[in-house]
């Protein structure tokens, strides 16, 4: 290949990678390939400026902006960072600054390179105004309402010597701990899970519904601030004063005076970071001072006074010793590496994730391989690759099992998906568990004393079959059942015994969970694809389980966020004669059947298949008479002005953006009589 060609393909390749980072919040390569390649093509451009492309992802910021929201220009563009993975690099960064400020004295501040997603946020007289993604550095898109969902991020702030308009920049991501948390509810409804923190955060930021980003806890680390004129000298007292008016600052940035102190930074937070509620991926090295920063200037994409030290994601090799391979409440089944313990980051690893046979396969790994596991932005580390110099004769390939570990009944694998499934729910010991589990938690049910391998026992005495049977339980079948659980690993026994007061507890703990709230009713079903906050917008639009149960897919399809695959899902689930009886079994025992919404009753479907979202205030209707209006006579609802739009029903006072996008949109608009006649139809 000549160099011209090999220009040619890595401008492609680079940019399809960024528009699938950027746009469509996935990772096609990991970061470290990514930035090989980019730094491979910008060696090539220096040698051969002649072939160098005018769309070249050297010269520009990665994203663009998107056609879903409104799009704002910066007051001040917003760049990107040069990088390295180098200590040498850094070095070389060094001698610029200090040959660029001709020898004056300067300083540096260090950071932790938080990883999600740039924003930036703009304030008027103390009230936040607009909230922006970086887009392509010039103009991003507008998203204050999905900014304004970040508790973190003051609305107002009033302090004394705040300019009147200001503009402070920072990282929104998402926690750690509410990523597994969201995982572990995707897991547990059947749904496929989020690769990693950054694109979930990434993602979340792009969705229409605002409503649905705050049931996701962003947060934000601020670590600019921007004004005309400036107040500030320094980077650093920029930094304390944010803090000081109730910005969410992370306290973990530092001043250096020389490059070596930056170096003992790196080395210290290499494996401290990984105590941080975040993922990171490096450090940001930035000049102190405000003048020397203007000193040194930008390039066309990034500032000369800054860089960014990314880390290798840490890794470690171990090998492979066997595979487990555990069902899940859906009867997923997911094979689980168990390692030979090794230390990564400071922890002791046994397990990796594995994920699905594709994993496994496209791995070419195989049993007793030695093999390199890595820690990145998620709490379970994963096999990343196979060490084959270190293949002995001794390796197996891995069979995939073709029947349940648990109960033998032959898998199955649905179209389209990665992962096999058990299809005996009922029997298969650990799907029944788990959808005792998902039944007795806190969101569902709430009977939490029950667990802990209590249910187990229950299920082994032969008490339960189905959740429902715990509401016929007695204190003196309980009373007096124990068993002793030994732990494969360790060798510790564990006693499980219904206890008087524990019997007590429990009986009382079963009675209390009748008064849970139809919602949470409808999402201990454990119907794939029904999570919690679909069960919630669920029971709102029907109002009772009956009219659930009775609902054809068309009318599901108008409940607001409901798509085809819930649709199909919810109407299954009900035509299956045990899941009947198993409702029957807890209408029996009095669990709450019926909601606080008003119910809706179809009126007609001279709305069907058309798509509506009303803006301002109405003569004839409230909101929510509107809305139940819209479904009861076929109509669906939706969450944002998008293509899928049919009609926006304009109103009093109605919301300017709103009406301008959907002019943009060519989305029709009509008028409150105009609503009202498509009904007389
Ligand atoms: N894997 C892929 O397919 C793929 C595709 C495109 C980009 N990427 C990754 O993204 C990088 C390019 O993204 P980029 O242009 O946003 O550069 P970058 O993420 O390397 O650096 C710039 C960004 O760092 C962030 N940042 C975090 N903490 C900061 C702090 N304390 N101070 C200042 N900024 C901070 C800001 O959001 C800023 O916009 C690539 O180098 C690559 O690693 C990966
Ligand atoms: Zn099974």
């Amino acid at each position: 290949m000549t160099p011209q060609e090999r220009i040619a393909e890595l401008t492609d390749r680079l940019n399809y990678y960024n528009h699938q980072y950027y746009q469509n919040s996935v990772s096609e390569v990991d970061d470290f390939t990514f930035d090989k390649l980019l730094a491979e093509l910008a060696g090539l451009e220096a040698q051969h400026p002649e072939f160098r492309k005018p769309d070249s992802p050297t010269a520009r910021v990665g994203g663009t902006v998107s056609k879903e929201f409104q799009t704002v220009y910066h007051r001040f563009p917003m760049l990107s960072l040069g990088n390295t993975y180098s200590e040498e690099d850094l070095v070389e960064f060094d001698n610029r600054v200090r040959k660029g400020l001709n020898g004056q004295e300067f300083e540096y501040i260090c950071e932790l390179k938080f990883d999600g997603v740039a924003l930036s946020m703009t304030y008027e007289n103390g009230v936040l105004v607009q909230g922006a993604t970086r887009g392509d550095g010039v103009r991003g898109d507008d998203i204050t309402n999905n900014i304004r969902t970040i508790r973190t991020v003051p609305l107002r702030v009033h302090r004394e010597g705040i300019p009147a308009l200001f503009e402070v920049r920072g990282e929104g991501f998402l926690p750690l701990a509410e990523f597994e948390r969201i995982n572990k509810e995707r897991e547990d409804i059947g749904e496929a899970l989020l690769a990693n923190p950054r694109n979930a955060a990434s993602g979340t930021f792009k969705q229409q519904d605002s409503a649905a980003v705050a049931k996701r806890r962003l947060d934000c680390y601020l670590y600019s601030f921007l004004s005309e004129p400036e107040i500030f000298q320094t980077h650093e007292e920029s930094l304390v004063a944010l803090k000081n008016w109730g910005f969410n600052v992370s306290q973990t940035w530092q001043k250096c005076a020389t490059i070596k102190d930056v170096m003992l930074y790196i080395s210290e937070w290499e494996t401290k970071r990984f105590d941080l509620p975040l993922g990171t991926d490096g450090i940001v090295i930035k000049v102190n001072r405000y003048d020397q920063q203007r000193e040194l200037g930008y390039t066309a994409k990034s500032p000369r006074w800054a860089i960014a030290f990314k880390y290798k994601a840490l890794a470690a090799s171990t090998t492979l010793n066997g595979i487990n391979y555990q069902v899940g409440r859906t009867g997923a089944v997911t094979p689980v590496a168990m390692l030979t313990p090794v230390l990564l980051a400071g922890t002791i690893v046994k397990r990796a994730s594995l994920h699905n046979a594709n994993e496994i396969e496209r791995l070419g790994v195989q049993l007793h391989d030695t093999v390199f596991v890595e820690k990145g932005g998620e709490i379970i580390p994963k096999i990343t690759g196979v060490d084959l110099g270190k293949r002995t004769g001794q390796s197996q390939p891995i069979i995939y099992p073709t029947t349940c570990p648990a109960c033998g009944t032959p898998l199955i694998r649905k179209e389209g998906e990665a992962h096999f499934y058990c299809p005996n729910e009922r029997g298969c010991p650990p799907q029944r568990q788990a959808r005792f589990e998902h039944f007795i938690q806190r969101r569902a049910m709430n009977i939490e004393s029950l667990g802990e391998g209590k249910i187990e026992l229950l299920i082994d005495r032969g008490l339960v079959q189905t959740p429902a049977d715990l509401y016929s339980l007695t204190s003196a079948e309980l009373l007096g059942i124990e068993k002793v659980f030994e732990d494969e690993e360790t060798g510790k026994r564990r006693v499980v015994s219904f206890r008087e007061k524990t019997v007590e507890n429990i009986l009382t703990a079963i009675e209390r969970s009748k008064a849970q709230p139809f919602k949470n009713v409808l999402f201990a079903l454990g119907i794939r694809y029904v999570g919690g906050t679909t069960a919630e917008k669920l029971a709102d639009y029907f109002g009772s389980m009956d009219a659930i149960m009775n609902a054809s897919q068309e009318a599901l399809l108008a409940v607001p966020d409901t798509g085809p695959r819930i649709a199909e899902s919810v109407v299954a689930w009900f035509a299956d004669p045990l899941n009947q009886d198993f409702v029957e079994g807890l209408r029996s025992a009095g669990l709450q059947f019926v909601g606080e919404r008003k119910v809706v009753e179809p009126e007609g479907d001279t709305l069907a298949g058309k798509t509506f979202l009303y803006t301002g205030t109405f003569a004839n209707f409230s909101r929510e008479e509107l809305e139940a209006r819209i479904a009861a006579n076929g109509g669906k609802l939706l969450s944002g002005i998008s293509k899928k739009l049919n009609y926006l029903i304009v109103g009093e006072n109605a919301g300017p953006s709103k009406v301008e996008k959907a002019q943009k949109l060519n989305v029709s608009m009509i008028s409150e009589d105009e609503f009202l006649a498509m009904l007389d139809v």
